[in-house]
């Protein structure tokens, strides 16, 4: 059982938890399924806000589902692989992003505002860069496990909901090398523009990301082994704090590609690892509905974003609250005097 006073030291600790998910509560989602019909519309009238609000339920461990404290974090990591020139943009963006965030100027924190979101940013290590994982591995085990215990510590007991945000310069790279790594195909498949690279930088990029699979090949024998050689700090931080959400019963609203590439590296351990995440957008990096496929899941907004930040997910936090405010306030036939189905 994760205990958040002991946090995982190395990657099999981390193992270990993956083997150990609660499941969903039953008896919660007992209890929604017998009040919908009783709410004052026709039967399954709301479509997926249904589903939400009985996900919700179940993941949260009540029978009223609440989304009155949703938490983005954006986790900041800074990665080697930017020497391969495989982003638009320099890595010291990363510092200032940071900066930006906590004086309320990036899109998150405008985003996070308007939907009554709180909003949190964790730098891990940013000032040193991982490995270029075009020469070695990203990160060493124990590494890999402090970044991903560093993002556990991002979950409270007590969070309704929890948003895996990033910034990283080159992160989609990563994120790209995850995915190649996780469902093979060509790099051409995985590899996108980012922040915007020109088309000669598009060719370098995806022949840095099919290299990158070839020369760790055999050393990545499961999802963690992949976020080791390819991934980053940040992106281990958002997978750690995926598995504490579930722990702590917080359901988790998956961003865009980044985001889903973290959680994608659990899914390839065990398949259900994800039963408490939705994804709250599908970005326009074209390896994300890709990505989304592979993961079962089906994104609740299309709205050509391509942020990262937590951005989309973030957005798509009111069509939650919707589901939960329906589910919890809606009138039932009896005590409105609606009459039923003939
Ligand atoms: C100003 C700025 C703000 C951002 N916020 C998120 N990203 C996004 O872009 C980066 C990934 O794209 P690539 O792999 O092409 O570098 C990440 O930092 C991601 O969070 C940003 C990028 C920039 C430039
Ligand atoms: O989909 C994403 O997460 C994304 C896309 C472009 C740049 N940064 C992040």
């Amino acid at each position: 059982m994760f205990n958040p006073k002991h946090p995982p030291q190395n990657l099999d600790e981390i193992r270990a938890l993956l083997a150990d998910l609660p499941s969903a509560d039953s008896e919660a989602q007992a209890a929604v399924l017998q009040r919908e019909p009783t709410l004052t519309k026709p039967a399954g009238s709301l479509g997926r806000l249904e589903d939400f609000s009985l996900w919700l339920a179940g993941w949260q461990g009540t029978s009223r589902p609440n989304m009155s404290r949703p938490r983005v974090t954006v986790f900041a990591g800074s990665h080697g692989v930017v020497a391969q020139g495989v982003s638009a943009f320099p890595a010291t963006v990363n510092q200032q992003m940071v900066e930006n965030f906590i004086n309320g100027g990036a899109a998150i924190n405008q985003i996070c505002k308007s939907v009554d979101a709180e909003l949190r940013v964790m730098e891990v290590a940013l000032e040193i860069p991982t490995n270029d994982f075009s020469q070695e591995p990203a990160m060493d085990d124990e590494g890999c496990a402090e970044a991903m215990a560093f993002g556990m510590s991002a979950i409270e007991k007590g969070l309704d909901l929890f948003v895996p945000g990033e910034m990283g310069i080159g992160n989609t790279s990563s994120a790209a090398a995850i995915a190649h790594a996780l469902y093979g195909g060509e790099a051409a498949d995985w590899t996108g523009r980012g922040t915007g690279i020109d088309d000669e930088t598009l060719i370098r990029k995806t022949r840095v990301v099919g290299d990158a699979i070839i020369l760790h090949k055999n050393q990545m024998h499961d999802g963690l082994d992949v976020l080791r050689c390819v991934g980053g700090r940040e992106i281990a931080a958002m997978a750690g704090a995926i598995i504490a959400a579930r722990f702590a019963r917080v359901p988790v609203l998956l961003d865009g590609y980044v985001s889903c590439a973290a959680a994608a590296v659990l899914a390839a351990i065990r398949p259900d690892a994800l039963d408490h995440c939705l994804v709250g957008h599908v970005s326009a990096e074209p390896g994300h509905s890709r990505l989304i496929e592979k993961l079962g899941k089906k994104a609740l907004i299309d709205f050509g974003m391509r942020l990262g930040e937590g951005s989309g997910a973030a957005l798509a936090i009111p069509l939650l609250r919707a589901a939960a405010e329906c589910h919890n306030n809606m009138a039932t036939f009896d005590k409105a005097g609606v009459d039923g189905k003939d």
